[in-house]
């Protein structure tokens, strides 16, 4: 691989914090130098099911992402290639139509409750940070954001976290953690680790150099 980019991978539970941690990085720099990938854009589409059974389906084990488009979107953007990214829809569990284009930066920030998991996307990151959140946390942040954001009633928040949620998070997600270069603790409120990783990716961006 060609590549003259810095790959940052954020992993965290569902509600950690992964996604305010990363658009707090984003917003430190300028939109030319920093993108933001999240995993969620990459689950897999389901277009022969109903929404029914789109709706019990597990979508926190790795074969509900499509990892090898991923990666390949990844590649794509180290070799200088803008890339076509989907857009997913929560709310109908299936991909839009339409894709987001995105162009090539310095610095491509990825993240997602698996990226560490999994050990082709994992290897691609030269920073590895795992967002660690207690469980109550999370699982309160994700009632909120499920029901206000996702289309979902408590009742479906409950099921899914009891029978997929919290048992793929134990045996992927969870002990990912060891392959993390840095732990931040509480998420997005947690501004000093924020900080100092900022500061780490200026000095990249400066020196062209980690
Ligand atoms: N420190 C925090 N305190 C309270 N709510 C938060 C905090 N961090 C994130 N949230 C909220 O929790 C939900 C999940 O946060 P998000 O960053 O999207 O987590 P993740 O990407 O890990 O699922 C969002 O609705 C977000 O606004
Ligand atoms: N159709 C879907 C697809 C995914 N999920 C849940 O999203 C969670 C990951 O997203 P975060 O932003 O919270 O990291 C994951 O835990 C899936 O259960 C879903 O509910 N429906």
């Amino acid at each position: 691989m060609n590549k003259n980019c810095l790959f940052v991978g954020i992993a965290g539970g569902s509600g950690s914090g992964k996604t305010t941690v990363a658009q707090n990085l984003v917003s430190a720099f300028s939109p030319s130098d920093v993108v933001l990938i999240s995993q969620d854009s990459y689950y897999r589409d389901n277009p022969d099911m109903s929404f029914d059974e789109r709706s019990k389906l597990n979508y926190d084990h790795p074969n509900s992402i499509e990892f090898e488009l991923l990666k390949q979107h990844l590649l794509d953007l180290a070799n200088g290639k803008s890339i076509k990214k989907p857009i997913y829809d929560f709310t109908n569990h299936a991909r839009k139509e339409e894709y987001e284009v995105v162009e090539p930066a310095k610095v491509i920030i990825v993240e997602g409750i698996l990226v560490l998991a999994v050990p082709e996307i994992r290897k691609l990151f030269d920073t590895k940070i795992f967002v660690d959140t207690d469980a109550d946390e999370m699982l309160l942040r994700r009632i909120e954001r499920d029901i206000n954001e996702r289309g979902r009633t408590f009742d479906s928040v409950k099921k899914q976290y009891l029978s997929t949620v919290k048992p793929m998070f134990l045996e992927f997600c969870d002990p990912s953690k060891r392959y993390a270069d840095v732990i931040i603790p509480r998420g997005g409120q947690n501004k000093v680790a924020i900080n100092m990783v900022i500061a780490k990716l200026k000095r990249f961006l400066k020196k062209g150099a980690i």
